[in-house]
């Protein structure tokens, strides 16, 4: 996998004319890193996910990778699929195929690869998820969470530049965020840019280098703890701030957390606390 810029800019998308869901919308998907979409529902993540991937045409404004402004010809967009996957949020919209294994070979196969470049992509994307073990197994017997990397798995063999990925970890259990989390971290070390649309902002500001913060049909793009950080637009998000954020501004204020950037999950709060309590440091005679 190489590294391509996926841009939008100024898209006004939507379903019902006179009703846009995005208006103005603009984003850069950074090469290489991490990046949130996060929203409330109903707020255009899925939608702005849809224009990046070619699945939906925006009335005005444009997707572009590398700079070339993508047409929705059917041989731009099978160009455009080979470099940028959507994965949707749920998983039976996905897989269809009877195994595990042809399900992920779909893409590779009909790209018209040799048997043998399909069968290496498919044990490299199901290695890569962690879904192995699985290759035999009927997709509809399958937990919620295995559907969801198997489907994964299928856009990783396609071995696209960037991977979008609508609500990946919604309706899974710790463990299963975990997993999922993980497999995201090997897709990254494998040169992969991986987008994740969320509206966990707890996930957000741990995972992501950057989030974009899909607001009154526009797109607010930033660092996380910056943005998730921003009480008005995080009202009008409709979102709340994260935790650890909220905790960690605390802290500060009583002094038992050091200057520079705020924690971003517990084991980071944990990090940057004093070692002894608080009585201890006292100088007060008791
Ligand atoms: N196929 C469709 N036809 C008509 N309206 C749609 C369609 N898909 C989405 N919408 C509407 O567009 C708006 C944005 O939906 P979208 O799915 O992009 O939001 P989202 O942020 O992904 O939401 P969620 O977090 O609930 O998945 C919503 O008001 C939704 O009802």
């Amino acid at each position: 996998m190489s590294h391509r810029t996926l841009t939008a800019t100024g898209l006004v998308a939507g379903y019902e004319r006179g009703r846009p869901v995005l208006e103005g919308a603009s984003l850069t998907v950074p090469a290489g890193r991490r990046l949130a979409v996060l929203g409330a529902n109903g707020s255009g993540k899925t939608t702005l996910l849809r224009c990046l991937s070619g699945a939906l045409v925006p009335s005005a404004g444009e997707v572009s990778v590398d700079g070339a402004r993508l047409g929705h010809g059917r041989r731009a967009l099978r160009a455009h699929r080979q470099e940028v996957q959507l994965v949707l949020q749920d998983p039976d919209d996905q897989l269809f195929s009877a195994s595990v294994a042809q399900d992920v070979s779909f893409g590779p196969l009909n790209l018209g690869l040799p048997e043998r470049e399909v069968r290496t992509r498919v044990a490299e994307a199901l290695a890569l998820l962690a879904v192995d073990d699985l290759a035999a197994r009927p997709t509809h017997q399958l937990s919620y969470g295995e559907r969801k990397r198997v489907a994964i798995a299928g856009a990783v063999a396609m071995r696209p530049c960037v991977l979008l990925l609508d609500e990946p970890t919604a309706g899974l259990d710790p463990s299963a965020v975990a997993e999922t989390l993980a497999a995201l971290a090997r897709l990254q070390e494998h040169d992969a840019t991986v987008v994740m649309s969320t509206h966990d902002v707890d996930l957000a500001l741990r995972w992501a280098d950057e989030v974009a913060v899909v607001v009154d049909r526009r797109v607010v793009q930033g660092e996380p703890q910056t943005l998730l950080g921003d009480d008005d637009l995080l009202r009008r998000a409709r979102l709340d701030r994260p935790w650890a954020l909220t905790v960690g501004v605390r802290l500060r204020a009583l002094g038992l957390l050091p200057d520079g950037p705020l924690p971003r999950d517990a084991a980071g709060l944990l990090a940057g606390l004093p070692d002894r309590p608080l009585s201890d440091r006292s100088t007060v005679p008791t």
